[in-house]
């Protein structure tokens, strides 16, 4: 069968197995085609999972001390950071019922073993290559086509479920809405093409100000941006919002022949102790609030609203 090259190029595979001799016989097999790396316990598997460059495809053995390979499956497949990488497990457990559990935990393909070499290139060209056409659809279902960042949809399903995170956790969680300074005036001004170059230089500073797999900066609205932070320390408020301040201060102005046009942004942000009697749409709400005040006292600012808990998620969140 002829593989796909494109599915091939450069793509990692990461082979979980506990026995050395099985680990160097997949990695023969693969080499040549392929960025090879293993783990040879579940520990070091998870670490692998989540450094940069994550694995594009994992090969996971099931029989594996300490935690076995549906137990991690099942990890990786609840965890926002991994749960994309396919995962094929390669087993000497034939029966169907193990196979059905295999494909319940999340597993996209099960080989059993002893394993024919062209058989496994074939299915993971295959997994890589549907893998990569799912990230394509996604990308266009859930990305601002402008800026790149993520869109409406996309931040909405990520509040819910970073909302529902927090809550299980007891952890904090802010909300920052940022919306553009009389953006019409740019517009009308300068022409559509410089205030488009004006949003897509915003969400690459919003973008820098987030590190947590969990964060997220969405374009929510013509001039509007939201950003989620997850299990965030309300002391760190002040600071996230000056630096995005200055760093759009660091834009130099837009000049034509009637005059310069400094660009400038307000924002709101609401810092949330989430319980399953509040919803998220609360913070959303709070957040929009302050925002309003920024605007209506002279803009290019920012407001923090105060810290919002129940009385439940007081006793969970400071226990
Ligand atoms: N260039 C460009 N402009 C857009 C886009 N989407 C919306 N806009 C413009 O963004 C502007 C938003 O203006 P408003 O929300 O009325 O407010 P504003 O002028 O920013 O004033 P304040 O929010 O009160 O500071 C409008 O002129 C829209 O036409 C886009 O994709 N590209």
């Amino acid at each position: 069968m002829d593989i796909p090259q494109e599915a091939v190029q450069r793509a990692r595979v990461l082979i979980i197995d506990d026995e050395a001799s099985q680990i160097m016989t997949i990695r023969s097999t693969l080499h040549a085609d392929y960025e090879v790396s293993f783990a040879c316990n579940t520990d070091d598997a998870y670490k692998l999972c989540h450094q940069f460059p994550q694995p594009d495809i994992i090969l996971m053995d099931i029989v594996m001390p300490k935690c076995n390979g549906y137990q991690l499956c099942s990890m990786l497949k609840a965890d926002a950071v991994t749960h994309d990488i396919p995962i094929i497990f390669i087993s000497g457990n034939e029966s169907a019922e193990d196979m059905a559990k295999g494909f319940n935990v999340g597993c996209v393909d099960y080989l059993v073993k002893p394993i024919r070499q062209t058989e496994l290139k074939a299915r993971i060209a295959t997994h890589l290559s549907l893998n990569r056409q799912t990230r394509a659809l996604e990308r266009l279902a859930y990305q601002d086509p402008l800026t790149l960042v993520a869109n409406r949809r996309k931040f909405n399903e990520t509040l819910q479920r970073e909302w529902a995170r927090c809550t299980r956790y007891h952890q904090p969680l802010a909300l920052l809405i940022v919306d553009l300074d009389d953006f019409k005036v740019i517009n009308d001004n300068l022409g559509h093409s410089v205030g488009d170059q004006c949003l897509t230089t915003v969400a690459g500073i919003l973008r820098n100000s987030i590190h947590r797999p969990g964060d997220m900066v969405a374009r929510i609205g013509g001039d509007e941006f939201a950003l989620i932070f997850s299990d965030f320390e309300p002391c760190a408020a002040e600071t996230k919002c000056q630096s995005i301040l200055d760093s759009v201060a660091l834009i130099p102005p837009q000049k034509n022949a009637q005059g310069e046009y400094k660009l400038t942004l307000s924002m709101g942000m609401s810092i949330m102790y989430p319980d399953t009697k509040s919803d998220s749409f609360d913070a959303f709400q709070a957040a929009d609030r302050v925002l309003y005040e920024c605007k209506k006292s002279g803009k290019n600012r920012y407001e923090l609203s105060k810290p919002y808990y129940t009385t439940e998620s007081k006793l969970a969140h400071f226990k």
